[in-house]
């Protein structure tokens, strides 16, 4: 049987993938005892990725060749602006990080590298490209969020940042984009393999980031 397209990407990818699953910050945030501060820098980061995230859709939008793909991701945006946005601002409040402390921190580089990644991905206005990352940032955190454990820990932070990334609609979601990327990366293989590397790459980094000031 031939390997799916999608999945010969993330094998040619495997360790760095691996230890981005298999990372501290999961196993702390699974296990309910992350520190705040780690949380806080990684929660501040995050949000910051989610502005050039929602360039990324509205390009897969755009560049995709069909209304039914079209509809799925215009879906799924909904719930980035909506649900996603607010767990953010509900996080921020519990950990006492406030509007200031966020626009004074700046950008670490894994997520000034993000943000470029992405708007790069949307510049060359190719779909294989934005699926090549969307496959990435959508299939890994599903990949982490379903090893974590049950019961979650109670804490809302910790719980609702495995709940968002561990669902039926997200689970369905990402099935779509590997089934897209399927469909239309071989077209564009070696553009897609160079997005999906480096954004994989990327993802260990932002976890990694997050523990940069300190042993916490
Ligand atoms: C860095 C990163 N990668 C992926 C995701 C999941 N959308 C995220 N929130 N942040």
């Amino acid at each position: 049987m031939t390997l799916r397209f999608s999945e010969s990407l993330r094998q040619s990818c495997e360790a760095t993938w691996t230890r981005a699953v298999e990372h501290r910050f999961v196993q702390e945030l699974g296990e309910g005892r992350i520190a705040d501060e780690v949380m806080a820098a990684y929660l501040i980061q995050d949000h910051r990725f989610l502005d050039s995230f929602l360039v990324l859709l509205g390009a897969a939008i755009a560049s995709s060749d069909r209304f039914e793909s079209r509809l799925v991701l215009g879906r799924f945006v909904g719930m980035v602006c909506g649900e996603e946005n607010t767990y953010f601002l509900r996080a921020f409040d519990a950990l006492g990080v406030d509007t200031d402390t966020r626009s004074r921190t700046p950008d670490t580089a894994p997520t000034a590298g993000f943000k470029a990644i992405m708007r790069e991905a949307a510049e060359t206005r190719s779909y294989a490209a934005a699926l090549a990352v969307l496959n990435v940032a959508e299939g890994l955190y599903l990949d982490w969020a379903q090893r974590v454990p049950r019961p979650l820990p109670t804490n809302f932070v910790h719980a609702e940042w495995v709940t968002l990334h561990d669902n039926p609609v997200f689970v369905d979601f990402v099935a779509f984009l590997q089934a897209e990327l399927d469909r239309v990366g071989p077209g564009d293989a070696a553009l897609a393999q160079d997005f999906f590397q480096r954004a994989v790459d990327l993802e260990l980094a932002f976890f990694d980031a997050a523990y940069a000031d300190g042993d916490a």
